[in-house]
């Protein structure tokens, strides 16, 4: 059992409303956007490989709910979970993240002048139970030369990231068309995890009036 690690600073010392299973720091900036915090973080080290026969969306539907169990398991205090994972899909084969530049070079090449899904799962446990979503965005790319993957591997940003780019970076220029979520893309369904949020009574920015747990 350990405390949870990183707790946002802030000039009056808040308690965390969430933790965040996740060493992602693209989460904590998703989850920063829509107001929720302060937040804990506790990241999970958990085995990603797909099991035999898994779709897609059934293999980051149970990472994200895993990821989530994992770190409430972790934490000493009675604080609701979040989990998240996001991968790239083409023709139902899942690119995960690459381990170097070879793996890097061949999903891009794959991804080029194609459309491929992105699918993002979320998963919140607490008081209310654990509930969970899966969003699947497409995203089209234009046609990617061998030398602009090489510069772009060597620019730093594929190599931590599914499919190996990023469309909130440089591979914005590579994004062609995209239906579906953009914040699913970069990490989190933002929409699906203010739902699940407001069943677990966290605080979500909204427009009305009134505490986001209402209604
Ligand atoms: C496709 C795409 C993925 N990504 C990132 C989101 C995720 O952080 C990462 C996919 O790996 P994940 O396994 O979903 O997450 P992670 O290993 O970064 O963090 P953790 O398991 O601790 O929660 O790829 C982008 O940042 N931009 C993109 O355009």
């Amino acid at each position: 059992m350990s405390d949870p690690k990183g707790v946002s600073s802030s000039p009056v010392q808040e308690s965390p409303v969430l933790c965040l299973a996740s060493a992602s720091p693209r989460r904590r900036e998703l989850l920063a956007q829509i107001g929720v915090g302060p937040i804990a973080v506790q990241p999970v080290d958990v085995d990603e490989s797909p099991q035999q026969g898994e779709s897609p969306t059934a293999y980051v539907e149970r990472l994200a709910r895993h990821k989530a169990q994992v770190g409430a398991a972790m934490i000493e205090h009675a604080l609701p979970v979040l989990g998240g994972d996001t991968a790239v899909v083409l023709k139902q084969r899942i690119l995960g993240k690459p381990a170097d530049f070879e793996q890097a070079r061949e999903m891009l090449r794959q991804l080029s002048g194609k459309t491929h899904e992105v699918l993002s799962g979320v998963a919140v446990t607490g008081p209310a139970g654990i509930q969970s979503a899966v969003v699947t965005t497409r995203v089209r790319f234009r046609h990617l030369s061998d030398s602009e993957i090489e510069r772009y591997w060597a620019s730093g940003e594929p190599c931590d990231k599914a499919g190996a780019y990023g469309i909130q970076g440089l591979g914005s220029v590579f994004v062609q068309d995209i239906r579906g979520s953009y914040s699913a893309v970069v990490g989190l369904p933002l929409y699906e995890t203010a739902r699940l949020l407001s069943i677990q009574r966290i605080p979500v920015w909204r427009l009305e009036q009134g505490s986001a747990a209402e209604g």
